[in-house]
């Protein structure tokens, strides 16, 4: 059986040789762990509230972070605020389908002139490539496949020493079998309607979004037909996506900490990273700077979930608020 130990604080549904409970390969019979999986599918967006009254004890823990942004500002005082932001359902709302999730122009603007303020980084599950050609800032860090493919700026960056590239892919090893890994899901899960298989370069997703719920089970059966031949790689989960991803020591939070040192901020005190995200995969950043009690993490979410993040906001529109009110603060403190 292999050690799950090893693996990232997202949320893992399935690595190859753990006890997954399904009992009659070939049968009709549902084993525990495709239940288990549909459960957790359902259970990864919810569309409203549990309770009036969870959902208002979860707002007293995570508060929002507009309404408490002079606190924050407090917090940041005398620091280099260092920005990370996920892409889908962060700067882009979600929609049905994943190549149409465009940022508005606004939106881009306000990173623009973010990313003059402070440096800052794009942290996403899709492929790097992918993510910048949506963003189109080419001053900005990418850290693509949840991490596993980061890249610095290609126009010279105030924040890194001249001629000095960035580039990390921790995963390169892993890239035929993601490639085979994806030929196989596309052919596995050509006849279930709905589902869309993407290649993320160092990591697959596997859509579910626009697939009926009665067929979520049929899918997440041809998942892991393919993916009980590949012991090296782990089932994730994200916003009614699974994502298969390699077995390695790396995550947003590991891409978050890379960058950190890359900048020159490693064990530096006056710096203040502000994570937002509204993924289970951006847990893993949210994290570490709980940890470490180092800046905050923001979740992006209308219902409480789960989360190391310590402040919420509700949607695109409101982490533009945010970014915005960090720039006018940020022009302020320098007289622009
Ligand atoms: O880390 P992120 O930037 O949030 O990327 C995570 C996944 O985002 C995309 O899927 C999600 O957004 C789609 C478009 O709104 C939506 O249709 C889908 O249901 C969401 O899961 C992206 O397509 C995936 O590849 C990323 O892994």
């Amino acid at each position: 059986m292999l050690e799950t130990k090893i693996i990232s604080n997202s949320e893992v549904l399935y690595v190859v040789g753990g006890d997954d409970g399904d009992k009659s390969p070939g049968t009709n019979e549902r084993g525990g762990l495709i239940k288990s999986w549909v459960n957790s599918m359902r259970a990864c967006s919810p569309t409203r509230p549990k309770s009036f009254n969870s959902q208002s004890c979860w707002i007293k823990e995570h508060p929002s972070a507009l309404n408490m942004f002079e606190d924050i500002l407090h917090q940041s005082e005398g620091k280099q605020i260092v920005m990370f932001l996920d892409y889908d359902g962060t700067l882009s709302p979600i929609v049905d389908d994943p190549d149409r999730a465009f940022m508005s122009k606004k939106m881009r603007n306000t990173v623009r002139k973010l990313a003059k303020c402070f440096p800052t980084a794009i942290v996403s599950g899709r492929c790097r490539e992918k993510v910048s050609s949506f963003v189109k800032l080419t001053e900005l860090y990418y850290a693509g496949s949840h991490g596993m493919d980061i890249k610095g700026p290609e126009k010279g960056s105030k924040y890194i020493k001249e001629n000095q590239s960035l580039l990390c892919q921790p995963a390169t090893e892993f890239l035929p079998v993601i490639n085979e890994v994806y030929e196989k899901l596309v052919e596995k899960t050509k006849s279930i309607q709905g589902a869309k298989v993407e290649n993320n370069k160092f990591c697959a997703s596997v859509h579910f979004r626009c697939v009926e719920e009665d067929k979520w089970s049929d899918l997440a059966h041809q998942v892991r037909s393919v993916l009980k031949n590949y012991p090296k790689l782990m089932l994730t989960q994200g916003r009614k996506v699974l994502e298969i991803r390699p077995i390695i020591k790396w995550d947003k939070g590991k891409a978050l900490e890379f960058l950190l040192e890359s900048l020159g901020y490693d064990n530096c005190t006056d710096v203040f990273p502000i994570y937002i995200g509204d993924d289970r995969t951006d847990e893993d950043a949210f994290k570490i700077l709980r940890d470490k009690r180092q800046g905050l993490g923001i979740l992006v979410s209308k219902y409480a979930k789960e989360t190391n993040a310590s402040y919420s906001l509700q949607e695109p529109d409101e982490v533009m608020d945010f970014l915005e009110r960090l720039v006018e603060s940020k022009q302020l403190r320098c007289g622009a």
